[in-house]
């Protein structure tokens, strides 16, 4: 077992990997077996939902490695001791908070590793801070911080592996109080842990005794209504519907959530009628419930698991144990009171009729009796409480539901039947931690009770696709375990559980029910099927303020809930995948290190796919950006940093070169060919586009500037979509009328190279002489070939050399200080420069969830009237239907096919300039 020195040296471990010099190209040579790989001997959920990355100490969203303080550091007790323990008391990041449900059947475990929410040093945050005027204040008296709420399951019968658990992560140490709340170090004595549930009666001499803590008891109801509460205003897609195979995420108002039912079926099932935060009642319950169908299966069946007693329901047909409406009709329907022969009249009714033994019925069929008999029960019975209450919505938790499809079909078709279709049956994503993660919100001052949607990211780590089994060891804690983990997998050679068709759902109209109709054969193990990632909470991500109608707003344009364009975007990510990896490897220094993080990044990653393309929703709602955001944040998952660092860096260079040539052409134009000729530049130079297949095989062809001039003389108008003409009405006026410029606009700029230096940059420096202050945004990570927010003010200082426009607009953002001794025309302009500033977004994706921006971009917007949205990711993948409540240009060249097709009816490297007026709507 391991014990804290494990801990500490797992932090040093992924703390000693440092960044290489990239100078050598590491060929990837075993990505041929990547799609579909798992095993049966893994980690436990509980492990593997541990392996992401410790999150960063910036605004993004995602992880970055972690940051130790070392000052103090202590070797505590036996220095002769070959691997002692290591105190470091000034070392805030990671530590955990843990709060316990110990149920009648499972322990559910819920903590929170904490990462202080500083702020960086860096120069460009500093000046955009007193530009924008983001003060580090917070509302309230105690900060929120930044950190990652972890969700853990353990069957209560072990509960030692339970203890080993807790002991190896150091947990027991990490129980909060009002005191050490924020303090940075926990308290090592007398640590209270707060628990509901029985088993925080039950247990709490073995708690003492083994870990040395004390439980803190919190009332059961009161954790699940804060847990159900919590879960259904702080995430987004908790709540969804489950009918005939098919799920939907349901978004709830939060201002519109009560009242409602909530039934949670553990154990035994309770139905709580919640009015408001901590205004409910337990109107009703029933002692048929989960601990009802395990125990009598396990009895009937033989079963050792659960899950095995799950699995076998689905290859159950109930009409060998269960008498049916046609058994008494003569194979008829009972019409006249709605009920179709393949009702069921009475479950387990045929087995009295008969003259059989427990030995002549099939374990499959009696699972699948028994399962439709407590579903439908706890169905209807939920139906009639909400009937005695006016009570529309129901929201069922629990872990008897374990996510699987025809217990949910089951429940939801009781609850529509008898009500006719007035109620709803609804489900949980983190349906079993309810009573957790209100034992977690009790603790005073946890920060969390008004945190918002938009301040959480739920994140799949790469266990997060593969099978669970048994705890061995300690805790996946440094790169060099997961790598080997994901080796390990590879070597056992046991494929992932390859996609299962939908088969075509059925009812039977009249209150029958056909056999399962989801999903056939194999259930997930318990690890994968948990759907729950990690919770990163991320306290300054704000709404963009500019959306028009936030709740109705979408990101995604491409909806991969059909399964062809999932199939399609999965092959495309498939086959881009050996490139990439030799880029990532490549970036590190080819190294075997590198080699080794690269194939298990491969691996990681294609198991993700596999996952998703057999389970869309797995992980929430999925779009096309959420696809590509996930293979970034596996990238930095095993510490790819930047995968076209080398890249970018030429590109940049080649097009700073020609840039002066460019500036000078411009310059030699009337107004309105120039507003012509920069937005034909932005297009011509999205083309620089690492993600695309085609554009990447173009490269082979030719040097960046060939390809940008072939690029730029390609250029016909009209262009698939344009809205060129209304643009320059806005920007121009018509009929000699001047029109008043913007005050302030947003670019949301793309790739590196030509596409920042030739396209974006010239046209913030059209909009500048204009008078209109530029917002460079750009992303906090990089994602592809991005532009980073951090990598922009060189590339603006390099380019000011060679303007005027720029270099003071630049000083004036505070972008340069006074860079240039001899400004270019020998004297310093009189007149102050409209600023040009630089602010990042919040994200690491090509994509861009306006919901989820940085506060500075969130800051930055509020003078904007201007929303300039460039490439394919930030304009078409997403937010192509964004309307804004300020003018908006879309500007993309499409650089796929079927992309092309299906948003434009067009064709490859067909342009897309789309306009839109300031929506008042
Ligand atoms: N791995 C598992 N082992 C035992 N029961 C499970 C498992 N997964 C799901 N269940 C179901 O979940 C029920 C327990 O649900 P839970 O919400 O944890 O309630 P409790 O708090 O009473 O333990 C069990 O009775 C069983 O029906
Ligand atoms: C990842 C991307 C959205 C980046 O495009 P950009 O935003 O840089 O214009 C794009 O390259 C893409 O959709 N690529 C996958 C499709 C393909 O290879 O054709
Ligand atoms: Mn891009």
């Amino acid at each position: 077992m391991a014990g804290p020195t494990e801990d500490y040296q797992d932090i040093l471990v992924s703390n000693d990997i440092k960044h290489q010099e990239e100078d050598t190209t590491g060929k990837n040579k075993s990505l041929e077996k990547l799609a579909g790989v798992g095993g049966e001997e893994s980690q436990s959920a509980a492990a593997e939902r541990d392996m992401a990355p410790p999150a960063g100490s910036s605004i993004h969203r995602s992880g970055s490695r972690p940051q130790l303080d070392l000052s103090k550091a202590e070797i505590q007790g036996n220095f002769e001791e070959r691997d002692p323990t290591i105190l470091l008391p000034n070392q805030s990041d990671d530590i955990s908070h843990l709060a316990l449900d110990i149920g009648g059947s499972l322990i559910k475990l819920v903590y929170f590793s904490r990462h202080e929410d500083q702020w960086n040093d860096d120069k460009r945050k500093k000046t955009v801070k007193q530009r924008l005027g983001i003060s580090n204040g917070n509302r309230r008296s105690y900060p929120v911080l930044g950190g990652r709420l972890h969700f853990v399951k353990f069957e209560t019968h072990k509960i030692n592996e339970c203890l080993d658990f807790i002991y190896s992560k150091q947990l027991h140490h990490g129980g909060m109080d009002s005191l050490n709340w924020g303090s940075g170090s926990p308290s090592r004595d007398n640590a209270v842990i707060k628990a509901t549930g029985g088993g925080a009666y039950k247990f709490t001499d073995l708690f003492r005794e083994r870990l040395g803590v004390s439980l803190d008891k919190e009332d059961e109801m009161d954790c699940l209504v804060a847990g159900a509460n919590f879960l259904l205003k702080a995430i987004r897609h908790e709540a969804f519907t489950h009918m005939e195979g098919q799920k939907e995420f349901v978004q709830i108002d939060p201002n519109d959530l009560f009242p409602y039912l909530l039934v949670n079926i553990g154990s035994g099932v309770s139905m709580i009628k919640v009015d408001g935060d901590g205004k409910f009642e337990r109107v009703s319950g029933t002692n048929v419930g989960g601990g009802t169908y395990w125990g009598l299966g396990r009895l009937l069946t033989k079963c050792k698991s659960f899950d095995e007693l799950l699995e076998l329901s689905q290859r159950g047909d109930n009409r060998t144990i269960d008498m049916l409406v046609g058994d008494i009709y003569g194979g008829m329907d009972y019409s006249k009171i709605g009920l179709s022969a393949s009702t069921i009249a009475s479950s387990f009714g045929k087995t009295i009729s008969e003259n059989k033994e427990l030995k002549d019925y099939r374990p499959e069929d009696i699972s699948l009796s028994l399962l439709r008999m407590i579903s439908y029960n706890i169905g209807q019975i939920s139906y009639l409480n909400a009937l005695r209450f006016g009570l529309k919505r129901i929201f069922f938790g629990g872990f008897f539901i374990r996510g699987h499809a025809y217990t949910m079909d089951t429940i939801s078709f009781a609850v529509q039947f008898w009500s006719k279709g007035e109620a709803q049956a609804m489900f949980l994503r983190h349906e079993g931690f309810l009573g957790a993660l209100g034992a977690f919100m009790s603790y005073e001052k946890h920060g969390l009770d008004d945190l918002m949607v938009h301040q959480l990211v739920e994140r799949f780590p790469m266990g997060a696709p593969y099978s669970g089994g048994k705890i061995h060891g300690p805790p996946l804690a440094d790169l060099n375990a997961k790598i080997s983990w994901m080796e390990k997998f590879v070597r056992k050679g046991n494929e992932i559980t390859a996609p299962v068709p939908m088969a075509k759902p059925g009812t039977t109209g009249l209150g029958g029910f056909e056999v399962p109709s989801s999903k056939g054969g194999i259930l997930r193990s318990d690890a994968s099927a948990l759907n729950v990632g990690v919770l990163h909470l991320v306290p300054n991500l704000e709404v963009f303020p500019l959306l028009a109608d936030p709740k109705m707003y979408e990101p995604n344009t491409v909806d991969l809930s059909d399964h062809g364009e999932l199939e399609y975007w999965f092959t495309v990510l498939l086959e881009h995948l050996p490139d990439l990896v030799d880029k990532a490897v490549a970036s590190e220094g080819g190294t075997d290190d590198a080699k080794r993080r690269g194939d298990a990044f491969a691996r990681a990653f294609s198991a993700h796919l596999a996952r998703l393309m057999e389970e869309p929703a797995a992980y929430g709602k999925l779009g096309l950006a959420n696809l590509l955001e996930l293979r970034e944040e596996c990238l930095r998952e095993f510490q790819f940093v930047d995968a076209y660092r080398s890249i970018k860096q030429r590109e940049n260079e080649a097009s700073l070169a020609v840039l002066p040539d460019l500036l000078m052409e411009l310059d030699n134009m009337s107004e309105e060919t120039r507003l012509l000729t920069l937005i034909e530049g932005v297009l011509a130079a999205n083309i620089f586009d690492w993600g695309s297949r085609a554009c990447v095989d173009l490269y082979h062809k030719g040097t960046i500037i060939e390809i940008y001039r072939m690029s730029r003389n390609k250029m016909q108008r009209p262009w698939r979509v344009d809205d060129f003409d209304a643009f320059k009405e806005r920007m121009l006026g018509s009929g000699g009328k001047k029109p008043r410029p913007h005050k302030r606009a947003l670019l949301f700029v793309d790739n590196s190279g030509a596409d920042i230096v030739l396209g974006m940059l010239p046209l913030a420096r059209e909009l500048l002489r204009r008078g209109t202050e530029v917002v460079l945004v750009a992303n906090s990570l990089p994602a592809l070939n991005d532009i980073t927010a951090m990598e922009l003010p060189d590339i603006v200082a390099e380019a000011a050399k060679h303007c005027n426009i720029l270099r003071g607009a630049a000083e004036a953002g505070g972008l340069i200080v006074d860079a240039m001794t001899n400004s270019l025309d020998g004297s310093k302009e009189s007149s102050p420069s409209v600023p040009l500033m630089v602010v990042e977004n919040g994200c690491g994706s090509p994509c861009i969830d306006l919901r989820q921006v940085s506060s500075e971009l969130a800051a930055a917007a509020k003078d904007a009237d201007l929303i300039i949205l460039e490439g394919m990711g930030r304009a078409l993948h997403t937010n192509f239907n964004a309307r804004f409540k300020g003018d908006a240009l879309k500007l993309a060249m499409v650089k796929n096919q079927r992309l092309a097709e299906k948003l434009i009816k067009g064709k490859i490297y067909d342009c897309v300039c789309r306009y839109e007026p300031a929506s008042t709507s």
